[in-house]
């Protein structure tokens, strides 16, 4: 196990995804928690102002639209469930969007379903959306769209959710706020020798041995999902925070360098952990030729690539999938996400971006495969 908590991470991470439980959002189900809730925004709203791109994952809905519709035990129908969801959505929204507001800030709800992220189409269309809400400042709040999905597709626990949001945006960081202080090598409500872990390293199968089930009736997960979650994110290279809610200003210093909670590292770097798993992929749906003049660029000048560069497709693919990009000999110079998908690449090739509207009846991004989503082959 590690022993130095890096507290660099958290000062150097831009883009950070918060994670909020249901018994700290709904102050153990007494109803949404005002005080904390604008606590979390107020700090949220301060760091981006400085610059960081921030997003939040809210749980509650279920236990807030319990509390509204007086019910004292949670059901064990599922469309009861999704009912309480939708009343307490409402609630939960509101309430963001008041104390973002009130700190200057603009706010965005987006509810995600895992038939979303599985989607590859879908999975493109909710980052776009996202990181067009982070680069117009407002900060995107999410959870999980509860009353349309049944038990066997469901994320159920919000931590899962928050490490996907964490791998979709390509997040350096992921803050699991917690009504614990962070990880401990027991349950601390049923063993009170357990001792506290500052850090380890994502991932470590140790850890799944030390974390047990949801501490109360509200939370879903406990901190078994808290270690996977982690896990999760740091295939994409974000490490995890488990940090407990009510630490004052804990975001704000966390992000200062100060070492709060329980850090679990993630192992590989961001850029090498996402290039990595474009590399990896074996087998290809499809490719594009490009001219002389984008391999260059894609080679010396670190460019997307412009479907204008483009002689060919070949293939069918989506988009979202990974493709080729050879050069006319048949060289693969490159592999990346598609932008498009084949037959909307074909009336696209050769042609510059101010004719993509005309040609495809919308107008959407100018490259083919973006520089970020993309690798040199050797
Ligand atoms: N090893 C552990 N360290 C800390 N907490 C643990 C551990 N194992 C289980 N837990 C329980 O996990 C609970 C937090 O999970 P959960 O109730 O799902 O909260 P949340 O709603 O914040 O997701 C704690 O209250 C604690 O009782
Ligand atoms: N989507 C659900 C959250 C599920 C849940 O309980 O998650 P969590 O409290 O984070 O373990 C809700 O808003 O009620």
């Amino acid at each position: 196990m590690l022993k130095e908590f890096d507290a660099s991470i958290l000062r150097d991470a831009r883009r950070v995804v918060v994670k909020v439980g249901s018994s700290l959002v709904t102050n153990e189900g007494r109803g949404l928690d005002e005080a904390a809730i604008g606590e979390w925004c107020r700090q949220m709203s301060l760091l981006v102002r400085e610059g960081r791109e921030v997003i939040m994952v809210s749980s509650g809905a279920i236990a807030e639209g319990m509390k509204r519709l007086g019910w004292t035990t949670r059901p064990r129908e599922v469309h009861e469930l999704q009912a309480a969801a939708a009343v307490g959505q409402m609630g939960l929204a509101q309430m963001y969007e008041t104390k973002l507001r009130e700190n200057g800030l603009g706010s965005a709800q987006v509810l995600l379903t895992h038939a979303d992220l599985a989607d590859r189409e879908r999975y493109l269309n909710a980052r776009s959306t996202l990181l067009t809400l982070l680069k117009l400042g407002v900060l995107p709040v999410i959870n999980e769209n509860d009353t349309v999905v049944n038990d066997e597709i469901k994320f159920g626990d919000n931590d899962t959710l928050g490490a996907l949001v964490a791998n979709l945006v390509e997040a350096d960081a992921l803050v699991i706020l917690t009504d614990q202080q962070g990880l401990y090598t027991a349950d601390p409500r049923k063993d009170p020798t357990a001792q506290f872990v500052h850090v380890a390293q994502a991932g470590d199968a140790a850890l799944e041995a030390m974390a047990g089930g949801a501490g109360s009736s509200l939370g879903r997960g406990g901190m078994i999902t808290k270690i996977l979650a982690a896990k999760r994110a740091a295939c994409s290279g974000a490490s995890t925070v488990i940090a407990w809610g009510r630490e004052p200003d804990a975001l704000l210093r966390l992000c200062r360098g100060e070492s709060i909670g329980t850090l679990l590292i993630a192992p590989t770097q961001k850029t090498q952990a996402r290039k990595q798993w474009i590399a990896d992929h074996l087998q290809m749906k499809g490719s594009v030729t490009v001219d002389a003049g984008a391999v260059h660029k894609l080679r010396s000048d670190g460019s997307s690539l412009l479907p204008i560069g483009m002689t060919a497709v070949e293939g069918g693919f989506s988009r979202g999938d990974v493709i080729a990009i050879r050069s006319d000999d048949g060289v693969e110079v490159a592999r990346g996400l598609a932008n498009y998908a084949s037959a909307e690449a074909r009336l696209i090739c050769r042609k510059p971006s101010s004719q993509f509207e005309k040609l495809l009846g919308y107008s959407a991004e100018p490259e083919m495969v973006h520089r970020d989503n993309m690798v040199l082959s050797r």
